[in-house]
């Protein structure tokens, strides 16, 4: 049955039914994240009842609801496509049921690229295993880049794919997994969301040591987004401290999802050699010299008995919340064979309800193929994802994508990237075959392209293919589009919804340092802005500067490496700009007479009237109220346009002037030395008189700040914050991290990403982002006026 239609109310509805009036014999316990699914629990009343009794209650009580909950569900027949894939043919759905559609997200340094090695050979895609960080010269297959393998980070999604031989009932089946390994950085957080915005369902890595960190809970909201499914891979086994128990405990807590191990390790730490697998009670050990065969063995060591059932019985208990099947053998207290158990596990995943928990070491080659099974066993293939898109020749209808070949072609291109022969753009073929010389249609530009070169991707090397089958991802060359457009056959006209792009956070003003790059820099300041959404550029008149954004410092310092290294333009970066605001604090009448009359055509020009603080920062305004005409229509209308123009450069410090009002209540005119330009000059100078007699200050942008860290430096990253002049506003403590939310100065917490690092070990994380204009503090109003005042000085001597 299925019960993603029941809300709250329907649940509150069921349970007064099969709630007897003579007290409570059973409750109904619904899904704590979704309110969907509705398990019937004896109530503490109804335990004391015989055994018996109790089914016989639980049974009359389960049918009445069981009805109820079929008619609640009752849904109509949907969109059109959908008969097709209910009558699936049965060679698209043998296909379509060995892909996977996968992404490998989590929190930094937890070992993404080290496990994506180890998927890689034992696959048989690469033919030796290289650590991150080019420990030995190489580097990991999935870091390509030179600067990513010095770091030791991912910078850039990387896609690969490879095909798993999984054995089913003695028998080898062959799973064609095409795989995205993200970066964990927040700062490329564009790299995560483009990936599961494609992807069917995704690899969620945690450390076993520090469970669920700032990171992971990101990655969380990003898969909650785009409702990707998830298994859980616990990684670093091998390190002091691990503990899986811990950060299953933090999955269902600190992220809301339901998650139980589906293994035990079988020693800990140095000694971790292991893992029970609790579906058939059988135990997995490593060999080889890269741990590339893993043997079965019934016997279930005796140290590890206990706690196997004991969480054997906690994976069935935590199915039965989700599941309605295992909640009614848990009920029944039938014990489920693994059969029973992965379909449920499969159900409660699929249905984002439940994530199950694998554990190993990528590093030291442990149990990286249970997870890989576990792929195949628990993420779904492109068949059981509902993509749609909308048809723009119906009214913008939603209208289902299927997975077959036959079908007329419909595409998204999700990722961008330069290569050395042309531009490489990522295609997630979701209905009808991507074929070799097809010609396609961009749903934005209504542009016809040829597709004349298809390749699949094995991370920086490519693989040529005359054509992709729906349900898969590619990469084509010569299409010309942006990140998140789609492309159809021309029959269709569908268009799909593209992927979330946060707003950039932190600016730096940028040139080359010599005028001879110019031509590179442009050329490679448009690739970047084309690739990554997140990074943006733009020339401020104001300080006549380049000033590219980005989502944080180290963002922004890759860009210029990149430049440096791959286009040979060294560059010259300013400090981080900080886009102050002026307003002034008091109200001050005016009376301005601007008058040049020297013979010959002169100017003359009188404005009266007030400047006045609005008290909100929302803009400024201006308002005219002359009577008897002493100033024209024409006129006021250049004062207007005067006042304006006075506010796009404050005389404190040569910022935008917010928040203020001007009203224009008389005047003088000249039969003939008066003009638009005149009043227009005459109010910016009335302007600037007023507002230097209106106690004037200067505005800062204030950032809504969080940093995480381990415990270990609170005192640390408090004082950093308190020095940083940072108002903290909260502190939330951990198992063993803590977090701090503050406001800060955006000018404050420049370089606070080096400080934090060395502060913390390279422990701590922080984001930050805008919250609203406060006045800055005295002393660096000062500091700004000078530094405004002397640069006026030395343009004016030049
Ligand atoms: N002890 C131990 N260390 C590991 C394990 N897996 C990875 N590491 C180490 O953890 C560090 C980070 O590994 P990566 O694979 O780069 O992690 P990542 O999640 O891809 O990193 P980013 O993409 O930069 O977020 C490296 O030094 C790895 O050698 C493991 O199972 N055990």
């Amino acid at each position: 049955m299925r019960t993603s239609k029941l809300s709250r109310s329907s649940l509150r509805v069921l349970e007064s039914i099969v709630r007897p009036s003579r007290g409570a014999p059973f409750r109904f316990r619904g899904c704590q994240r979704c309110s969907s699914t509705a398990v019937l629990r004896p109530s503490s009343s109804a335990q004391k009842l015989p055994l018996d009794r109790r089914w016989q209650q639980r049974r009359g009580a389960a049918a009445a609801a069981a009805a109820i909950l079929e008619e609640a569900q009752a849904e109509p027949e949907s969109l059109a496509q959908e008969t097709i894939i209910e009558n699936l043919d049965p060679q698209e759905a043998a296909r379509l049921s060995k892909v996977r559609n996968i992404g490998i997200a989590a929190h930094i340094d937890s070992g993404k690229t080290t496990a994506t090695e180890r998927v890689l050979f034992y696959t048989g895609r690469i033919n030796a295993i290289h650590e991150v960080r080019g420990r030995d010269a190489v580097g990991a297959k999935m870091d390509s880049m030179e600067l990513e393998r010095e770091k030791g980070i991912t910078i850039q999604s990387a896609a690969t794919f490879c095909d798993w031989l999984k054995v089913e009932n003695g028998k080898e089946e062959k799973y064609h997994i095409n795989l995205i390994d993200t970066p964990g950085h927040i700062d490329f957080t564009i790299e995560v969301e483009r990936a599961l915005r494609v992807l069917d369902g995704a690899v969620m890595i945690l450390c076993a040591v520090s469970g669920v960190q700032s990171q992971t809970t990101t990655v969380d909201r990003q898969m909650k987004r785009y409702n990707v499914p998830r298994i859980t891979f616990v990684n670093k086994m091998d390190r002091m401290g691990a503990n899986p128990f811990k950060a299953i405990d933090q999955i269902n807590y600190k992220l809301k999802i339901h998650a139980a191990a589906v293994q035990v390790p079988v020693g800990v730490e140095d000694d971790f050699h292991g893992v029970v697998d609790l579906l058939t009670m059988t135990t997995l050990y490593a060999e080889g010299a890269r741990g590339e065969k893993i043997v079965r063995k019934s016997e279930i060591p005796e140290e590890v008995r206990a706690l196997a059932q004991e969480r054997r019985a906690k994976l069935i208990e935590t199915l039965a919340d989700v599941d309605e099947e295992m909640a009614n053998m848990f009920l029944d207290e039938v014990e489920p064979t693994d059969v029973q158990l992965r379909a449920a596990i499969r159900r409660a995943t699929l249905s984002l309800k439940f994530t199950p928990v694998f554990m190993g070491s990528a590093l030291a080659d442990k149990f990286v193929q249970p997870m890989l099974d576990g792929v195949c066993d628990y993420l779904p293939n492109p068949s059981e994802v509902e993509n749609t898109a909308l048809d723009r020749r119906q009214n913008e209808t939603p209208v289902k994508l299927i997975p077959y070949n036959s079908l007329p072609f419909v595409g998204l291109a999700f990722k961008l990237e330069e290569s050395p022969f042309g531009q490489l753009t990522y295609i997630r073929v979701y209905q009808g075959a991507l074929r070799k010389g097809l010609y396609v249609y961009n749903a934005r530009t209504d542009k016809k392209i040829k597709i004349n070169r298809i390749v699949r991707m094995h991370s920086n090397e490519m693989e040529e293919v005359s054509s992709v089958s729906a349900g898969e991802i590619c990469a084509v060359f010569g299409v010309d589009c942006a990140s998140g457009d789609t492309f159809t056959d021309g029959q269709l006209g569908y268009s799909m919804t593209s992927m979330f792009v946060p707003e950039p956070v932190i600016s730096l003003s940028i040139k080359p340092k010599n005028s001879k790059d110019s031509a590179n820099f442009s050329k490679a300041i448009a690739r970047f802005q084309r690739e990554d959404p997140t990074f943006r550029v733009h020339f401020d008149v104001e300080s006549e500067q380049t000033i590219i954004s980005g989502m944080g410092e180290l963002h922004l310092e890759v860009y210029v490496e990149r430049l440096r290294r791959e286009y040979r333009v060294e560059c010259e970066t300013g400090a981080p700009q900080v886009a102050y605001r002026e307003t002034m604090t008091e109200k001050v009448d005016f009376d301005h007479l601007f008058k040049k009359q020297t013979g010959g055509p002169g100017d003359f020009a009188r404005v009266m009237g007030w400047l006045e603080p609005t008290g909100n920062l929302d803009g400024n305004s201006f308002e005219e109220q002359v009577v008897g005409g002493s100033i024209g229509e024409k006129y006021l209308s250049a004062c207007d346009k005067g006042f304006h123009l006075a506010c796009e450069r404050g005389p404190l410090i040569g910022h935008k002037v917010l928040g203020l009002h001007m009203v224009v209540n008389d005047g003088a005119t000249h039969m003939t030395d008066s003009s638009d330009q005149a009043f227009r000059t005459a109010t910016q100078q009335a302007f600037r008189q007023a507002f230097v007699q209106g106690s004037p200050a200067v505005l800062e942008p204030l950032m809504k700040t969080v940093v995480t860290a381990p415990i270990e430096f609170q005192g640390n990253v408090v004082g950093l914050l308190n020095k940083r002049n940072a108002v903290i506003h909260d502190t939330e403590v951990g198992v063993d991290e803590f977090t701090v939310f503050a406001d800060c100065s955006l000018g404050g917490m420049f370089g606070f990403s080096g400080n934090l690092r060395a502060a913390t070990q390279g422990k701590g994380e922080f984001t930050m982002e805008f919250s609203r204009y406060e006045r800055a503090p005295g002393q660096v109003q000062k500091e700004l006026v000078q530094k405004y005042l002397k640069a006026q000085a030395d343009r004016s001597k030049k």
